[in-house]
């Protein structure tokens, strides 16, 4: 049986008014391959019904485990991959819709950027430094030759790296954090609006990896950018982003100012993601064996309700086979895709009574 909660809080009688989201992405799926013949769109599909939004000058965090989508998001915002369904705003355009000749222009504007994961892949290893910061310039192809060579100096600036050290190198000659660097000189060169950087920290050691952290922060108030980090665990992002959405399997399961979501997880899978990370969350934060099934557990369908259903220690039918409502909002700004958001906690004090008995 399935019981309704109704979590919805009153309206606070004041609103902090905030900024017009930069990016408004709704009910978002993207698909890499066509739906198999008789199967709804979302089956199979690389990214489900995500909503999202980045307000001017704010960082976003999106974490989620390997294959959940959050590449697929940001390739559809720069507009990489079409969408199969919903809508992506920007600035109030709908860039989601766009095809063909509108949708290549709006990528050589470069308002939005993606920094790739892998620097030494995604950087022509035959390119100077000089090169490759100039070549979202030359693309674009709004400023003069004398305008380019000053963005690509005050770019590599920015990033901290001194241009004539540089500027003629290639790829291999540079250090892991100095290629970071000129990746994400490369993409503000042409001064975006928005910035998605997929695992900027990865693959750089401890120290490398905070002043990696510290740049985009900063980089951020400079140039007015508004961030999104992609990220495998939500301790990376802990100590920088304003709001974290949480990814799995294709879904966005729960988003929300990153201090409420990681001091009080409203989904069971952002619970264990905390639990399983020592270093952030507070002394009160469940342990991971609280938080995986039993052993015994039905092993439940992934595509028809709950994505998190074959893994959750408090699914029950409804879960199984019933759609997740898209949103719950639970408190301000926070939204959760479960049935039984937060009020699971209570089945931890008092455990379901089959359990009882077995
Ligand atoms: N070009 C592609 N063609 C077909 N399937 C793809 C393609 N890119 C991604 N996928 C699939 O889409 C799903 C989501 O992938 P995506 O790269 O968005 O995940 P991710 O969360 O960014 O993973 P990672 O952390 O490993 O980068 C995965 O199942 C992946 O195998």
């Amino acid at each position: 049986m399935s019981t309704t909660h109704d979590l919805r809080i009153p309206e606070r009688a004041e609103v902090t008014p905030t900024p017009a989201p930069l990016l408004r992405v709704r009910g978002l799926s993207v698909s890499y391959a066509p739906p198999r013949k008789g199967t709804h769109l979302g089956t199979g599909a690389a990214l489900r019904d995500a909503d999202l939004e980045v307000r001017p000058g704010e960082i976003v965090g999106i974490v989620g485990e390997t294959g959940s989508g959050k590449t697929t998001l940001a390739r559809a915002t720069v507009g990489l991959v079409a969408p199969a369904a919903g809508t992506i705003e920007f600035a109030g355009d709908d860039i989601g819709g766009l095809r063909g000749r509108a949708r290549r222009a709006f990528r050589r504007s470069g308002q939005v950027q993606l920094v790739f994961q892998d620097p030494l892949r995604s950087l022509d290893p035959d390119l100077a430094v000089a090169e490759l910061v100039r070549e979202p310039l030359d693309i674009a192809g709004t400023l003069t030759r004398t305008e380019r060579q000053q963005r690509v100096a005050e770019s590599l600036h920015l990033v901290g790296l001194d241009p004539e050290t540089v500027a003629h190198r290639r790829p291999r000659e540079l250090s892991g954090g100095q290629r970071q660097r000129v990746s994400l000189a490369r993409a503000i060169a042409t001064r975006p609006r928005l910035l998605f950087c997929d695992e900027p920290v990865s693959a750089l050691d401890v120290s490398n990896r905070n002043l990696v952290l510290n740049l985009l922060d900063r980089l951020r108030v400079e140039l007015d950018l508004a961030v999104v980090i992609i990220a495998h665990d939500l301790s990376s992002l802990a100590g920088i982003a304003d709001r974290v959405a949480v990814f799995y399997r294709g879904r966005i399961v729960e988003q929300g100012p990153i201090r409420a979501v990681l001091e009080d997880p409203a989904h069971p899978y952002t619970a264990l993601l905390t639990a399983s990370a020592p270093s952030i969350g507070h002394e009160d934060r469940l342990r991971p064996d609280q938080l995986r099934p039993a052993a015994g557990t039905p092993s439940w369908p992934a595509d028809l309700g709950c994505v998190f259903a074959h893994r959750c220690p408090f699914a029950h039918d409804a879960c199984a086979d019933q759609p997740v409502p898209a949103v719950v909002p639970q408190a301000p700004g926070r939204q959760v895709a479960c049935h039984d958001a937060v009020v699971w906690r209570e089945r931890l004090d008092h455990p379901h009574p089959q359990k009882e008995s077995a």
